[in-house]
């Protein structure tokens, strides 16, 4: 039997809801029944523009009805915690944008008051559900070679070479124990003046707004938190508008950060272990006409281009060629998982596939909180210290 739609409800108006509101229309069993505006206008505007059936003047209203089962929180950052609460209050299950909050005690609340009300909550940090993020996951989870092999390594660079095939075919790529990451985004002033970016009060700054995906992808890479950091930031107007960071793991893994909203586009990262790195350079979202990218390079100096399966689909004439129509779809994978989870029935299953991202959405802010105070400080930061 097919079960019902999970119906969407969208708080705010604003540059994101243009595509995620699509992506959310386009996910099969998913629909958008309403969006919320401060004013009346904006909501009736917003939905006309959707084809969303119920334009709704305030976010409490759309929070009150009946037909709505979760919302999509597109508000900037200060009030991301706020209406969290207010949503699982009322019953719905949340989908919450980046960065998740201010900080990671109210990351923290966040998490525990869905857990309260038995309501799914995920931020919306799209490329953690990219396929490709599985097969780096994959790689990553080889990344402690048996002892045989790490004693070879240890005498030989060689492990690689062609005639020595993979254990598994499936993990063609042995990372070995990670020793570096790297992770650098950012946008040359995409912004209007009165973005929330550049106002301290909505929770503006580089370091919330792309330090987010950056500081997420060295949590990702690594699994766990730093012991030390050391963080500088460029200031225009109150605001960081550039951020570089360097930081050490208590296993002698090094990761160096780099944000800002005054460089060219970069949304990539490298991954480097003992034995191979992956490198992504659009790790965050790859552009929207061309086919995801991430190689990796041997120690030997050979390079692997990763294609997606999904982007390696036969065509009619049987060329192998990659067929956009078939692309992996970041945000739908995203709602689409959450919307798996909402079904999920809670009472008859034990499992709660959701903690993993919950994880890593507090430590991403954990490490972001360390970052600020690092820059606040002007001195290195001992995360030990502040658990
Ligand atoms: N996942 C991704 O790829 C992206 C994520 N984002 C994230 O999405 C969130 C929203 O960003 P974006 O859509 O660019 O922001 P916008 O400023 O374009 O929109 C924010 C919306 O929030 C509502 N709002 C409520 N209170 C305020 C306030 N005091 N000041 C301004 N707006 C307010 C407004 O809607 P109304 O007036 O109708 O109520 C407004 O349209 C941020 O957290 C951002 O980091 C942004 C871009 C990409
Ligand atoms: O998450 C985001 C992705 O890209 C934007 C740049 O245009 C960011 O500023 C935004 O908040």
């Amino acid at each position: 039997m097919a079960s019902s739609p999970v119906r969407f409800g969208v708080l705010g108006t604003g540059r994101i809801t243009r595509r995620l509101v699509a992506d959310l229309q386009s996910t099969p069993g998913v629909e958008v029944s309403a969006i919320a505006s401060r004013t009346a206008e904006r909501a009736r505007w917003a939905a006309d523009s959707h084809g969303i059936p119920a334009a709704v003047s305030g976010y409490d209203a759309l929070l009150a009805r009946d037909d709505v089962d979760a919302v999509y929180i597109a508000l900037p950052p200060s009030l991301h915690h706020q209406w969290t609460l207010a949503a699982c209050r009322a019953g719905k299950h949340v989908l919450c944008e980046k960065p998740v909050a201010l900080t990671a005690a109210e990351v923290v609340e966040m998490i525990a008051a869905a857990d309260r009300a038995n309501v799914r909550f995920l931020d919306a940090t799209a490329w953690l559900h990219h396929e490709r993020t599985a097969q780096f996951r994959q790689w990553l989870s080889t990344a402690t070679p048996p002892p045989d092999v790490a004693t070879a390594a240890a005498k030989q660079d060689e492990l690689f070479l062609d005639e020595q095939p993979p254990a598994d075919p499936a993990i063609p790529f042995r990372v070995g124990p990670l020793r570096h990451v790297s992770a650098a985004v950012s946008f040359p002033n995409p912004f209007q003046s009165g973005d929330h970016r550049l106002a301290a009060d909505l929770g503006g700054g580089v370091l919330l707004d792309l330090g987010w995906y950056a500081a997420g992808m060295i949590r990702f890479a690594h699994g766990g938190l730093p012991e030390q950091v050391y963080a500088t930031a460029v200031m225009r107007d109150g605001i960081d508008v550039r951020v570089s960071a360097t930081m050490r793991f208590p296993d002698a893994a090094t990761a160096t950060l780099s944000c800002g909203f005054d460089t060219t586009t970069r949304k990539w990262c490298e991954i480097a272990g003992q034995d191979a790195s992956i490198v992504c350079d659009d790790f965050t979202r790859p552009w929207a006409d061309k086919p995801a990218r991430s190689w990796v390079h041997e120690a030997s100096g050979k390079v692997h281009t990763f294609v997606p399966p999904s982007e390696t689909q036969t065509d009619s004439t049987g060329a192998g060629q990659s067929q956009p129509g078939t692309r992996c779809h970041q945000e739908r994978e995203m709602i689409a998982r959450l919307a798996d989870w909402i079904r999920i029935d809670t009472a008859a299953e034990s499992v709660t596939p959701w903690q993993e991202f919950h994880d890593q959405a507090v430590q991403t802010q954990m490490l972001l909180d360390a970052l600020a105070a690092s820059i606040d400080a002007a001195t290195p930061i001992d995360l030990a210290e502040r658990v």
